[in-house]
């Protein structure tokens, strides 16, 4: 109909658990309020067969997928894949995972970061040898080295001492346990917003305690586990949130930014630590991509803004890919048309973003 603004579709695959957690119908709602279809897509059948999508949002793993992925690409050069499965593939290691926080340069007088000390064992002899514990000291955490959002790669294990480490089953990486006050926050990412929450944590090990542990205690996201879960155990006790203080807003965001762009990912959240032996030092110990977003307070919004920034950058790269065809039928000379539909689409998608120029609505593709 003439006058009728043109609707943007943007096709999601996930897998059931994701799909009935994150499309409720408050998000379908409100984003096709906004003029954002969200298509489910069928994994039954081959992508480049469905659409047509000027998006595909998307949280599934293994070589298949990306396979459809690449092809869906080559055939539709102007849709937006959120996020490339390249760069999603890094948090798929708890090492490659952690060492994009070591390349951040942020500039903050009374806040410092990092991670905790690690190191990765490939095998049962080196989790007894002397020399690969020089760098850590007791209690440690044993966290798969896979994250492929499989039930085994949230599998943790605390270490407190070395009867502890007969149970465990390499590859593993093993992270110092840094004391933190029973409470961890999850600072979540959509695009340009950061927002940061409390989460309740594993409580702080004292030293005097340390000596009466038995060898290890396992466990499993515990930061999603109902509280009164965690009250009843012997282990865990009720933390309290509200006594808490969040980290500085602005010290948090930078991260955000930073990790972003060095990711250069989208959606995603990461999890940190404040160390209770220096009260400004924050380590960050996880970041997942395309996590738990409903528990966010306001997500349905959040997304929404997010898929219309995607939105208003489609429109923006239609009309600048208009204006380059244009100029072709006018004939204007050919040199100055060489690679216009290319120089367009580095504009847009912004994949300059990395040489430190921000630009507004930007989606790092
Ligand atoms: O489902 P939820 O809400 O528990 O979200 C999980 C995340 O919880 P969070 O938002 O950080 O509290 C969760 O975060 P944590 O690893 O628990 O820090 C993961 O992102 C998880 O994905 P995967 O199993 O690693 O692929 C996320 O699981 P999926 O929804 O992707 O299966
Ligand atoms: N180095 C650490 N020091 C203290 N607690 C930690 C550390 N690493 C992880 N934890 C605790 O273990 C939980 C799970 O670890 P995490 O690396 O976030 O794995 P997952 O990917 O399963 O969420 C964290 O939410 C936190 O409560
Ligand atoms: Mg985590
Ligand atoms: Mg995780």
């Amino acid at each position: 109909m003439a006058g009728e603004k043109r609707r943007f579709a943007i096709g999601y695959a996930l897998l059931p658990k994701k799909e009935n957690s994150f499309i409720r119908e408050s998000l379908v709602n409100l984003a096709k309020s906004r003029g954002v279809d969200l298509v489910k897509i069928d994994r039954e059948r081959s992508l480049v067969d469905q659409g047509p999508f000027d998006c595909v949002l998307h949280k599934l793993y293994g070589e298949d997928w990306k396979i459809q992925l690449a092809d869906f690409r080559s055939r539709n050069p102007n849709a937006v894949i959120v996020d490339s499965p390249d760069a999603i593939e890094r948090l798929h290691n708890r090492i490659s995972m952690l060492q994009v926080v070591s390349e951040l340069k942020i500039e903050n007088q009374s806040e410092t970061f990092g991670i905790p000390k690690q190191i990765v064992i490939y095998d049962q002899e080196t989790l007894f040898d002397n020399q690969a514990w020089e760098l850590l000291k007791f209690p440690v955490i044993a966290k798969p080295l896979v994250a492929d959002g499989s039930a085994k790669s949230h599998k943790m294990t605390l270490v407190f001492n070395r009867d502890g480490l007969n149970k465990l089953k390499p590859p593993i990486v093993l992270q110092e346990f840094v004391n933190h006050g029973g409470v961890i926050f999850k600072v979540y990412v959509a695009g340009e917003y950061v927002q940061c929450v409390k989460r309740k944590s594993l409580p702080d090990v004292s030293e005097e305690k340390l000596k009466s542990l038995e060898g290890s205690l396992r466990f499993s996201q515990v930061s999603n586990l109902p509280t009164h879960e965690k009250s009843d155990d012997t282990y865990y006790k009720m933390m309290n949130l509200e006594d808490t203080e969040l980290p500085p807003q602005i010290f948090m965001t930078d991260i955000a930014k930073g990790l972003r762009k060095a990711m250069k990912l989208n959606l995603f959240n990461f999890d940190v630590i404040r160390d209770t032996r220096f009260g400004n030092r924050y380590l960050i110990i996880d970041i997942n991509y395309f996590p738990g977003y409903a528990k966010m307070p306001g997500y349905e919004t959040v997304l929404t803004d997010f898929f219309c920034d995607i939105m208003i950058l489609k429109e923006r790269e239609k009309g600048l890919l208009e204006e380059c065809s244009q100029k072709k039928m006018a004939g204007t000379d050919g040199r100055q048309l060489l690679n216009c539909e290319e120089e367009v689409r580095k504009t847009v998608t912004n994949s300059g973003c990395s040489d430190g120029e921000e630009k507004e609505n930007s989606i790092q593709v």
